[in-house]
């Protein structure tokens, strides 16, 4: 557990859960209560990093610059890794009403929590990019797996920190419109950078045989159809922050911008 949670990464959701907790009332009071969730949502994605690199899934060697898990572990190990990991970030949850969370809004960022990240969100979207695996042909299908995949734990850290920060329905509402949008462009950005991205800088293979057959949006509609749906998605997802009317909205805008611009 960790070897991989202190194998760096860029810890974007974390970052996210702090920076929208702070950003709705432009306080920083929030910093506290809002820690231990943006450590659960580290954890998890942590432990899918770990068991989508295992041979039953991507089969990969390297992640965040180092051997996988598996790799150091064996599989057994790396599997009860990430379950310990999933295990433990639920713990962290009641941790946050202790430091000041109100009990309504722990209750929906689990409730929240076991949905994005279980059967019908995060989980399910893994399953539909296994299943894709044997014949995926629409641009529609990859849509669905990566607002699954990736987006619904983007979408997870941005309501639990609207929900600490103390974010109205019409504020919450749009930041999980702001999340969906920079979850799918991260992920095609991800898919770009698989292929035509520096493996120093990204910790991982790049372009090799089975990076370009996959099918992802640089397959399906090309590099440079990608890389205008990127830009689209990030500007729709500023308009939904600007609509929000947060009382401080620039760090949330300088990240959708750095998920585009980032080279790893
Ligand atoms: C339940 C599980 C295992 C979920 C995994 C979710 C996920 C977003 C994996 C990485 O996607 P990727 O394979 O496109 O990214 P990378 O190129 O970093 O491997
Ligand atoms: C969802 C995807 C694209 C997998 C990698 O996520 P990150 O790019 O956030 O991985 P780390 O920085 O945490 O290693």
């Amino acid at each position: 557990m960790t070897y991989s949670l202190e194998a760096g990464g860029k810890r974007i959701r974390p970052a996210l859960v702090m920076t929208v907790s702070e950003a709705i009332q432009g306080s920083s009071e929030t910093r506290g209560a809002a820690l231990p969730v943006a450590c659960a949502v580290e954890y998890i994605h942590t432990y899918s990093l770990i068991h989508d690199d295992l041979p039953a899934m991507d089969n990969d060697d390297y992640r965040r610059g180092k051997l996988t898990n598996h790799k150091v572990f064996g599989e057994a190990m790396a599997i009860l890794a990430g379950d310990a990991l999933l295990t433990h970030a639920f713990s962290l949850i009641p941790r946050s009403v202790r430091q000041g969370v109100p009990i309504d809004a722990a209750l929906a960022i689990v409730e929240d929590l076991s949905t994005l990240a279980g059967a019908s969100g995060m989980v399910g979207g893994q399953v539909a990019d296994m299943l894709g695996e044997q014949g995926l042909t629409t641009v529609e299908q990859l849509e669905y797996i990566h607002l699954h995949k990736t987006s619904d734990l983007v979408v997870f850290s941005v309501r639990s920190g609207a929900r600490i920060g103390g974010a109205t329905e019409f504020q919450l509402e749009q930041l999980t419109l702001y999340a969906r949008n920079i979850g799918l462009a991260f992920q095609i950005q991800d898919d770009i950078l698989d292929l035509i991205g520096d493996e120093s800088k990204l910790g991982k293979k790049t372009n090799s045989d089975v990076n370009q057959q996959k099918v992802t949006y640089p397959y399906l509609v090309g590099m440079e159809e990608s890389k205008a749906i990127v830009d689209r998605l990030t500007e729709e997802a500023k308009s939904a922050v600007r609509r929000a009317e947060l009382a401080n909205p620039s760090l949330l805008l300088q990240i959708a911008d750095y998920l585009v611009q980032r080279d790893h």
